[in-house]
């Protein structure tokens, strides 16, 4: 049916199945549904009314009151009570710059060129992956570049729960279909790993490649300063802070934060300029104060999202720093379980 819509005056959840990965708008909301065959379901207000755009939607029942996106790797597992039990309106978000990538190390300008890591990124992303081997993760978020991958994936192999990364492929219905996995309990054990240019470091123009000093001894450490940190002025043919963050929080929001409301725990694996922007947006920064962010590579940062609300936890150290577990009593009840199940 086109331009399906539905009015509801209880509350509830409204059911849509995607026939084709498009946009639906949900109350006031634009959401993201999966390709074909995956589920939404949306928890809704008291009143609101709900269309589809111009695409064809099937409507079914409204059943329960949890809100949750899940598809062939998505499904929320009833038989796991470990992760069942972490359900709940507060979710943890872990964001982490990939660790240092080979032009990192020769001071090149990086931007979207996809360049891997070096052996001292991978030892950052492994000691990434221990601090956060006691906070749950549901999902995973990455760029489409290699060192933002390697590092989540780096870090995962330190998770205590041992669930598997698997990276989704969606670019086509083949390489989706070919992809498949026929194991509801190996779907359990795995964790959905999705990737988007979006989150791609901000493209550097036509300083991609050069050498950052060199650079500054020929135009002038200010005109570089500018190029590289201020809020609005672009490099030239390349994306300024502001046009990377147009895109980096426009995903976000359009893809990630319904995830998180839907009570996913998510881990963001990305860049120094795409994480920038996105912590302007959790953190509320103003174009003046974001110019001054820094981020180092391979650092792990915590925010628990609850009510609604990103409340920023820093960057957790495990096993022996306790204090991260003092958070809120959600991840300690998660690590009691994992040691729990571990010993
Ligand atoms: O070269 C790049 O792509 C970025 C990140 O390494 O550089 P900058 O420090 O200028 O943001």
């Amino acid at each position: 049916m086109a331009n399906a819509m539905l009015q509801q005056t209880v509350g509830g959840t409204l059911q849509l199945l995607s026939n084709s990965g498009t946009h639906c708008n949900v109350g006031n909301r634009s959401v993201r549904l999966l390709p074909k065959g995956f589920k939404l379901e949306v928890e809704f207000p008291k009143r609101a009314i709900y269309s589809s755009g111009k695409r064809k939607f099937n409507v079914i029942q409204p059943s329960t009151s949890q809100t949750s996106v899940v598809g062939p790797l998505l499904a929320p597992s009833s038989s796991d009570t470990l992760d069942s039990h972490m359900k709940s309106n507060e979710v943890a978000l872990i964001l982490i710059r990939h660790g240092e990538s080979l032009w990192n190390e020769k001071n090149l300008f990086t931007g979207c060129v996809d360049v891997p890591l070096t052996n001292k990124g991978v030892e950052e992303a492994i000691e990434a992956g221990h601090r956060i081997s006691n906070i749950p993760v549901d999902m995973i978020y990455t760029s489409s570049l290699i060192r933002a991958q390697m590092t989540a994936m780096l870090a995962m192999t330190q998770h205590r729960r041992k669930k598997v990364p698997i990276i989704l492929h969606n670019e086509d219905e083949r390489a989706r279909a070919w992809s498949k996995i026929y194991s509801e309990d190996t779907i359990e054990q795995s964790i959905p790993v999705i990737t988007s240019w979006k989150l791609n470091e901000r493209m550097y123009g036509e300083l991609q490649g050069l050498n950052k000093q060199e650079t500054a001894d020929k135009f002038g450490h200010e005109k570089v300063h500018e190029w590289r940190r201020s809020y609005d002025i672009p490099p030239p043919n390349g994306e300024s802070l502001e046009m990377c963050a147009q895109r980096a929080v426009a995903y976000f929001r359009d893809n990630i934060e319904p995830q998180l409301l839907s009570g996913k725990n998510i881990l963001i694996s990305a860049h120094g300029n795409s994480l920038r922007s996105i912590i302007m947006y959790l953190d509320k920064l103003t174009s003046q104060e974001v110019i001054t962010l820094e981020l180092s590579t391979g650092i792990p940062m915590l925010y628990i999202f609850k009510e609604g609300k990103f409340i920023r936890r820093g960057s957790p150290v495990a096993p022996t720093e306790a204090g991260v577990y003092a958070y809120t009593r959600r991840l300690a009840q998660y690590r009691q379980k994992l040691d729990d199940m571990l010993t």
